[in-house]
């Protein structure tokens, strides 16, 4: 009976979180949301001000943001506080720490962005390859060139992909790239996966898939192990043609390492769904890269896929405050 909650406050972080999820939450509860308020140093941020003054007295956070979860927002909601449901697969901006010290638990959405998030991990690969930032700008410029001969690229028919980590989005990757005529897959990991088989993907060493792979695609979440994974260090084990693909997060690659590789063409381009900050700053020196593509993390940019993750937000946020397990619980 929804009487029993309707007078539960839920807050919505964002005021475009999908109307499929909105009415889910607007059946059982009473909903706050917050407006967004400008693209600064942190991105896209939400109004500060609007979040501290609804925040107060909610059993639920439906966080449609990578703004971090502070313990100054834990605070100012209060102890009633039973949930934070990140609209995100990745959950490195939600402070496990001070959430477990509490009691809160936490839910995301993987899974139903594997196929969106797979797909911009291939718009990558291909933009990449295929030199579309350079291509793009000569033909914005008017200087596109007559003949096919001028700006060569890379196939990825006869390549080796190498997946890092192939959960939920890298298998959706190699089911995607399976009709390219790709020569083969690898990928890296804590462990061998039993998907990888049918997949036809083989386990190597994260040193192995560095030296062989001619796409080495980063579907890793970040913690402290990963960040920084792609450095100095291991783009110098990489083939001269390598590119590199990002749909993690930024701070998976030392940005540094990554535009000095770049620029002395250690290795042949990368292609960036996620950067630091975000939004990457328009004087960034990475943009001065004709072999560099980058996205504005889309990766589940798709109105069928952000509405599957808000219903999914949606119905954990049911499920905790009616007391039912979490669909997509994140262990704590
Ligand atoms: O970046 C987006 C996500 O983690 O879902």
């Amino acid at each position: 009976n929804n009487t029993m909650t309707k007078n539960l406050k839920v807050l919505v972080s964002s005021n475009d979180f999908p109307a499929s999820g909105l009415r889910v939450l607007e059946e059982h509860f009473t909903v706050v949301q917050t407006k967004y308020l400008n693209f600064g140093e942190e991105g896209r941020t939400l109004a500060k001000d609007d979040l501290l003054k609804l925040i107060p007295g909610c059993s639920a956070l439906v966080w449609s943001s990578n703004l971090p979860i502070t313990k100054e927002l834990l605070d100012k909601a209060g102890p009633q506080l039973k949930l934070v449901a990140t609209v995100s697969a990745g959950y490195n901006h939600c402070n496990l720490d001070e959430l477990r010290a509490r009691g809160i638990k936490l839910s995301n959405t993987p899974n139903v962005l594997a196929p969106a998030v797979a797909e911009i991990a291939v718009g990558l690969i291909l933009g990449a390859a295929r030199r579309f930032t350079e291509n793009l700008d000569q033909v914005r410029r008017g200087e596109w060139e007559i003949g096919f001969d001028k700006v060569l690229g890379q196939d990825v028919r006869g390549s080796t992909v190498g997946i890092i980590g192939l959960g939920g989005i890298g298998q959706a990757v190699v089911k995607r790239l399976a009709g390219f005529e790709v020569e083969k897959f690898v990928y890296s990991g804590h462990r061998e996966k039993p998907e990888a088989k049918a997949l036809g993907a083989e386990f190597v060493t994260q040193d192995q898939l560095l030296a062989q792979s001619d796409f080495i695609v980063l579907a890793v979440p970040l913690t402290n192990e990963t960040k920084h994974m792609i450095n100095k260090d291991t783009l110098g084990k990489m083939k001269s043609n390598a590119i590199v693909v990002n749909v993690g997060r930024g701070d998976l690659i030392d940005q540094e390492a990554l535009y000095d590789a770049l620029k002395n063409k250690q290795i042949y381009a990368a292609g960036l769904d996620v950067t630091t900050p975000e939004p990457l700053p328009k004087d960034h020196k990475l943009f001065t890269l004709p072999n560099l593509f980058v996205l504005p993390h889309i990766g589940s940019a798709t109105v069928r896929t952000r509405s599957d993750m808000g219903v999914l937000a949606a119905n954990n946020v049911v499920n905790a405050l009616t007391g039912k397990p979490l669909i997509t619980p994140v262990k704590l």
